[in-house]
């Protein structure tokens, strides 16, 4: 198990949140990564003394689709500032009944509709398949539920568990397909987390999800279809919920920093032995990789 004395928490802010205000000190850091450019700078500073690292998913004026942004180099940044628990706070539209415009829930699981994005950051001569079972961490989506439980504003509601439906976008759904999703029991229909949590598991992080539900997407007959304006009015509000819902987690993460099996996802995971893997690869795969081969180039 890696030392989590002085890991830090990442929280990638999605649609609606650019900046976390409470961001003690944030210095910004912009870096370059072998993957390319992250979305916009890394803000890092502290939350209830805790050290957090935040990147706005689509860059602070949201400039990039949900296919264009760089997930690998986020992701990839993140790790090399020494995260080591990951949060998304993102937007989504409900497929159930129950889950209404501006609660909140912590998904449990995934289907993947995605169809132009970096599957991984592997390949070009170096294998590895890590398990995706729980593509969440247990453990650190339970903390963020008893943080939004404990911590959200009246009004809001919180579900733990669900389904997020990754779909490919920008546009948003037919009704065909917002039916479909539904009668595959799917809770709630976003562009961006299956992408980035499966990166994040490679990268060995613990990745935990607060999805807030901006509307019902086209499928429910008392509700309009989803629009930006929708969105946009029903995230202003969710975005408030969210500061004293993150300062809840960190004072909980900052005491517990919680092991996660996401740390060790790697283990068991790469199949090509580093001697076959060509000198390029391994250099540019040395961050995720050198806890089990050693540091490449040798230090
Ligand atoms: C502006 S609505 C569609 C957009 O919002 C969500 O983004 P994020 O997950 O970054 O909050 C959804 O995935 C789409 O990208
Ligand atoms: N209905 C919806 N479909 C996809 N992504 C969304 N983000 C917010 N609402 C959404």
């Amino acid at each position: 198990m890696p030392d989590l004395s002085n890991a830090r928490v990442g929280v990638i802010g999605g649609s609606g949140l650019y900046a976390i205000p409470g961001l003690d000190q944030a210095e910004e850091l912009s870096l370059d990564t072998p993957f390319g450019r992250p979305s916009d700078v890394l803000r890092l500073g502290t939350l209830q003394d805790m050290e957090t690292v935040f990147l706005a998913r689509h860059g602070r004026h949201h400039q990039l689709l949900p296919r264009e942004v760089p997930y690998q180099a986020n992701i990839w940044a993140m790790r090399q500032l020494n995260v080591r628990w990951l949060i998304s706070v993102s937007a989504v539209g409900s497929l159930q009944e129950h889950l209404r415009p501006r609660d909140m829930v912590v998904p449990d699981q995934f289907i993947d509709r995605t169809q132009q994005r970096p599957q991984s950051f592997f390949g070009d001569g170096c294998v590895a398949h890590v398990s995706l079972a729980d593509p969440f961490c247990p453990r650190l989506s339970e903390l963020l539920a008893e943080a939004a439980a404990s911590a959200m504003p009246a009004g809001h509601h919180l579900h733990r568990g669900g389904t997020y439906l990754c779909m490919e976008g920008p546009a948003f759904s037919t009704r065909a397909e917002s039916l479909l999703y539904r009668s595959w029991g799917c809770s709630v229909i976003g562009m961006t987390n299956h992408t980035e949590a499966r990166l994040a598991r490679e990268a060995e992080l613990a990745y935990a999800s607060l999805s807030m539900v901006t509307d019902f997407d086209c499928w429910h007959n008392d509700h309009d279809a989803v629009s930006v304006e929708m969105v946009v009015g029903n995230l202003k509000a969710n975005a408030v919920a969210t500061e004293p819902i993150l300062n809840r987690l960190m004072l909980s993460l900052n005491e517990q920093r919680p092991s996660s099996a996401a740390h060790t996802a790697l283990a068991d995971a790469l199949i090509t032995a580093p001697e076959h893997v060509p000198p390029k690869t391994r250099e540019r795969l040395n961050l995720f990789t050198r806890s089990y081969w050693g540091s490449f180039p040798q230090d």
